[in-house]
This record gives C-alpha cells, sequence and structure tokens, in this order.
C-alpha cells in the first residue's frame, strides 16, 4: 500500500471543481463563488474555492516568525471527511495549527515535507505523537525517514483532491514540489509547494546537503509556467513589498519568477556565479534541525510532547 504510485486516503468522486478565481500577477480576486479573507490571529491567509458541484479546497498559508517558514494547510472541505494535509509543519507551530485544523473540523490525514530543511525542525514526529494515523512523508531521494516515501509522478490523494509530486533537487538532495493535479476536477490554476527550491525572487542555496546549483537551476525550468507557486520561507527578496510582516499573502508564478527573480532571469553559467557567491552564513539551526528532520521529527519526542 505504501508504495503505491497514488496514496490514496479516500475514494475519489466524480464531481468536478470549476474554479472562477481570476489570478492575474499573483493576485486573487474575489468572485461570488470564491473567498479571500486574513486572519492575522492566526498569522495566516487563506482561500477557498467552491464550484456549483460544491467541491472546495480549504487553504492557508501560515507563518513561524523564528525561522521565517511558511507551512501550507490544505482540505478538502467539501468531502464528509474533510481530509487534511500540512505541507512543512514546524515543530514550534505544531499547537497552533492543530488547533486551527480542530477548529475547522478537519481531518488531517498527512504532515507533508519537502526536504530535509536545515533551519527549523519538522512539526510532522510531534504531530504524529499528538494526532494518532497521521502519516508523515518526504521523499526518497532525501534518504530520510518517513512513514511514507514519494517519488516523483506520485500522487498523494486526499478527498476529491490530490498533489503531484515533481522532483526538484539542488538545494538539498531530494528536494521535491507538491502540485495539485492537472485534472478539470482539480483548482486551477494549479498551485505549487516548493519548498525551498523555488523562492519569491530567490531561490534556495546549493552549498551543502547535495546541493546543486546546476540541478536546480534546471529542475525549477520543468515547473509549468501558470502554476502559482507557495514556497517554504520567505526571503529578502518577497520581503520588499509585504505592507506589514508576516500578514501579507506571498505567493508568485513560476512564470512571474522566469521574468522577474534576480537569479532566474539569468543564464546557467551566470545563475551558477551567483549561487557561488552568496556568502550566506551558516544557518543557526542545521546541527540540530538536519538529524533531527533525517527522522522526520521524530527525535526526542516524549519531552516535547509533556512541554
Ligand atoms: N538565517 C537563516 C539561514 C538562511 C538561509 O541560509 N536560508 C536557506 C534556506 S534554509 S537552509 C536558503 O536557501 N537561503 C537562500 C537565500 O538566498 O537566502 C538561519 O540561520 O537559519
Amino acid at each position: 500500500m505504501l508504495r503505491l504510485r497514488c496514496l490514496w486516503w479516500t475514494s475519489c468522486s466524480s464531481s468536478s471543481l470549476h474554479s472562477n478565481r481570476q489570478f492575474l500577477n499573483s493576485t486573487i480576486k474575489s468572485s461570488s463563488s470564491s473567498s479571500l479573507f486574513r486572519s492575522s490571529k492566526m498569522e495566516a491567509v487563506s482561500y477557498s474555492t467552491q464550484s456549483s458541484s460544491s467541491k472546495k479546497l480549504l487553504f492557508r498559508q501560515l507563518f513561524e516568525k523564528e525561522s521565517s517558514t511558511y507551512t501550507y494547510l490544505l482540505a478538502d472541505a467539501s468531502h464528509p471527511d474533510k481530509p487534511a494535509l500540512l505541507v512543512d509543519p514546524v515543530d514550534k507551530t505544531v499547537d497552533r495549527d492543530l488547533s486551527l485544523i480542530k477548529d475547522l473540523g478537519l481531518k488531517l490525514i498527512y504532515a507533508i515535507n519537502t526536504h530535509v530543511h536545515a533551519d527549523h525542525v519538522t512539526g510532522s514526529g510531534l504531530i504524529k505523537t499528538k494526532v494518532p494515523g497521521v502519516k508523515s512523508i518526504i521523499s526518497k531521494a532525501s534518504k530520510a525517514s518517513a512513514d511514507l516515501h514519494v517519488e516523483a509522478g506520485d500522487k498523494i490523494q486526499f478527498g476529491d483532491f490530490y498533489l503531484e509530486v515533481r522532483a526538484t533537487p539542488g538545494h538539498t538532495l531530494g528536494c521535491v514540489t507538491y502540485i495539485t493535479g492537472d485534472d478539470a476536477d482539480q483548482p486551477q490554476p494549479r498551485m505549487a509547494f516548493t519548498g525551498d527550491a523555488l523562492l519569491i525572487r530567490g531561490c534556495g542555496r546549493t552549498d551543502f546537503q547535495g546541493g546543486s546549483s546546476e540541478q536546480l537551476y534546471e529542475s525549477i525550468f520543468t515547473l509549468p509556467k501558470d502554476t502559482f507557486i507557495y514556497p517554504a520561507m520567505i526571503t529578502k527578496g518577497s520581503r520588499k513589498w509585504m505592507l506589514k510582516e508576516p500578514f501579507d499573502c506571498q505567493v508568485s508564478t513560476v512564470g512571474e519568477e522566469m521574468l522577474y527573480n534576480p537569479r532566474l532571469t539569468k543564464d546557467e553559467e551566470t545563475f551558477k556565479s551567483i549561487m557561488e557567491n552568496l556568502k550566506l552564513s551558516y544557518p543557526k539551526m542545521i546541527d540540530v534541525a538536519v538529524p533531527a528532520n533525517m527522522v522526520c521529527g521524530l527525535q526526542d519526542l516524549e519531552s516535547k510532547a509533556a512541554a
């Protein structure tokens, strides 16, 4: 079951979702059948899509200040079980995330990681101790342990929606991007959870954990252009137009990044040279985070759960 190319939690229905949303330069325009709302209390920005057939994707962008990490909550809110997943949860904000999930009446089924993060500890281990039955997910290529390992082409089903796995290595070994499905009954435009591979006006560094500038450049350019990107972290490049962090929804498209990202508008050789000369400091948490994330946050859990 675990090695199925499609991870089925619940059966699919043939109902279709027709989003009436219009997307222009990463702006979400509300229409009568969709809504955009913000909750500063939860440090989240959210929207949902709803069609005449009442299929509804629930979405939240949640922020963790210390590591500047974004966690994403997705759920099939129109499914009777309201199955939900978290992409890149952080250990420090697990209680907030679970409280939101409880308030919304969702059933968390997956805690998904885009890669072995170096700047924070994943929340997937802690979530597993608090919500029995939740499965942690990471790529097989990351060589980290988890309940489920995914590879390019795999599909992660939650209700009538799914995420497709794309290999986007280069920031670290085994980085993947999770993209919503491209079938007619899936949200349009597609949404990509890029981890640290493709950031808004930036990209992940490539100087440790099996990083490769060449691989990163090539893998980013495989992503479909009209897809929204939701990165795992905020960068200097995208901070500059936030009104008041962290409450502005941070989103771009692959195509917009091809046009305006100061690293990706360059040819591959120039890109490699930029990446070699970033002169970034060693991440403060790396010596704690990487070993913990190699076991998907399943270290030291008794003390954390009791805290
Ligand atoms: N200050 C942070 C580390 C910042 C950093 O290096 N971020 C990484 C992703 S987490 S390893 C990165 O790829 N940055 C890209 C960039 O261009 O900044 C800390 O000490 O935690």
